[in-house]
């Protein structure tokens, strides 16, 4: 049985372990950085930090496991007066000149600052033995979160970004940042990515501040610019197919394009709404289709979601669990719900139990 909630202070060593297969900003892969992020996500969760400084973390169970096989996040503002996110804005400029008749197209890079930022998704993680699972487990991690963001429409900005990760070297380095920021810096890629979580003052007095023309790069380098690595390609699907483009602006640092949907036009938090739980019916067969189901409840078990079929009656949303212990819904109990089109759920149900690759 999977169970998708929030992450718990005693999750810790699980966190961490997820948090190797990554090691990002968002969630690196340090212990002390990992718990102070738990607690910020307990804190938020029980509403206790100011929206725009929120950052929720949520994990993905196997019950019958007793393991945590994944994890994924939200943070409600991405860039503020005090923490202003930094990215390079990738524009075009013409070339022409009468005398030689030659006209050129010119990928031009310009550092750009945002003290009002939008709310970014990020951390998705799912341990490798579960990855390409027949019921596409990491695209319901992915998913779970817009139910949350449609729940809380308001705590959430007008638009949601994804800054996704480009193609790294096997040694974790990235080509662009060997040819534009160390030379800027005179620091190695890791260290630099560490210190702008805290501090991006070294970017904007270090980093030129005129527009870089991408041809003075080698071309290994620039064909890369704003293009997602493979281990990130599922991301860049998922993302697209419920309304996300690229916004023209990469990773200063790496190279990495950000995607962007205005939160009212993704389709997911379209599909999302209040109801009420108005009982359990047994079968499948009886279902009018299929949703992602959420309960909120004060108290260290803020938020749990799963899937389940549905048929709707005058009181509200009668249920078709996959494990009634699921959530512990009671009748009456108010849930939030994202219905799912027959293309997203055909593979999410697909296989109950749960298993990882070698198992399989
Ligand atoms: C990203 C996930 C969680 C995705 O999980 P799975 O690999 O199990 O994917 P899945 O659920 O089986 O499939 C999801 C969708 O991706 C498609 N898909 C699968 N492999 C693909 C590939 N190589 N190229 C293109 N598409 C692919 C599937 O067909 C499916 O789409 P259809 O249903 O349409 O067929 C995982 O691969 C992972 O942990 N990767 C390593 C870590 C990583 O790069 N994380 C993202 C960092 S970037 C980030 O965190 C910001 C973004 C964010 O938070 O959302």
């Amino acid at each position: 049985m999977i169970v998708l909630r929030d992450v718990h202070t005693d999750d810790l060593d699980q966190l961490e372990r997820l948090a190797h297969h990554l090691n990002t900003l968002n969630l690196p892969a340090s212990r002390d950085k990992l718990a102070a992020i738990i607690e910020e996500s307990r804190l938020s969760f029980a509403g206790a930090l100011p929206h725009h400084e929120r950052q929720y973390v949520f994990v993905m169970e196997d019950v019958e496991a007793d393991r945590l096989i994944g994890t994924s996040m939200i943070i409600a503002q991405h860039g503020s007066f005090e923490r202003p996110t930094v990215y390079f804005e990738v524009r075009q400029e013409q070339k022409y000149s009468q005398t030689l008749a030659k006209y050129f197209v010119h990928q031009v890079l310009q550092l750009t600052f945002n003290y009002d930022g939008p709310t970014e998704i990020g951390g998705l993680i799912l341990d490798p033995a579960y990855q390409g699972h027949p019921m596409k487990l990491g695209k319901l991690l992915s998913f779970m979160r817009f139910l949350f963001i449609g729940a809380h429409r308001d705590w959430f900005r007008e638009a949601i970004i994804a800054e996704l990760l480009p193609e790294l070297n096997p040694d974790g380095t990235s080509d662009l940042w060997e040819c534009l920021g160390a030379n800027f810096t005179g620091l190695e890629y890791r260290e630099a990515d560490q210190l702008s979580r805290q501090n991006v003052e070294f970017i904007r007095s270090l980093f030129p501040q005129t527009p870089i023309y991408t041809a003075l790069l080698p071309e290994h380098v620039r064909e890369k610019i704003g293009v997602v690595g493979g281990p990130t390609r599922p991301v860049e699907k998922m993302l697209r197919a419920i309304g996300f483009e690229w916004d023209r602006s990469i990773d200063p640092f790496d190279g990495g394009p950000t995607f962007v949907c205005p939160t009212e036009s993704c389709r997911l938090i379209q599909r999302t709404h209040p109801a009420i739980y108005a009982g359990s019916f047994a079968s499948r067969e009886q279902a009018e289709g299929e949703l992602l189901v959420s309960v909120e409840r004060p108290g260290d078990r803020a938020f749990a979601a799963t899937l389940a079929s549905y048929r709707r009656v005058p009181r509200g949303y009668e249920l078709c669990l996959p494990d009634a212990r699921a959530l512990g819904l009671k009748p009456d109990e108010a849930i939030g719900v994202m219905i799912l089109s027959g293309h997203e759920i055909e593979d999410l149900w697909r296989g109950q139990r749960v298993q990882p690759a070698e198992a399989r």
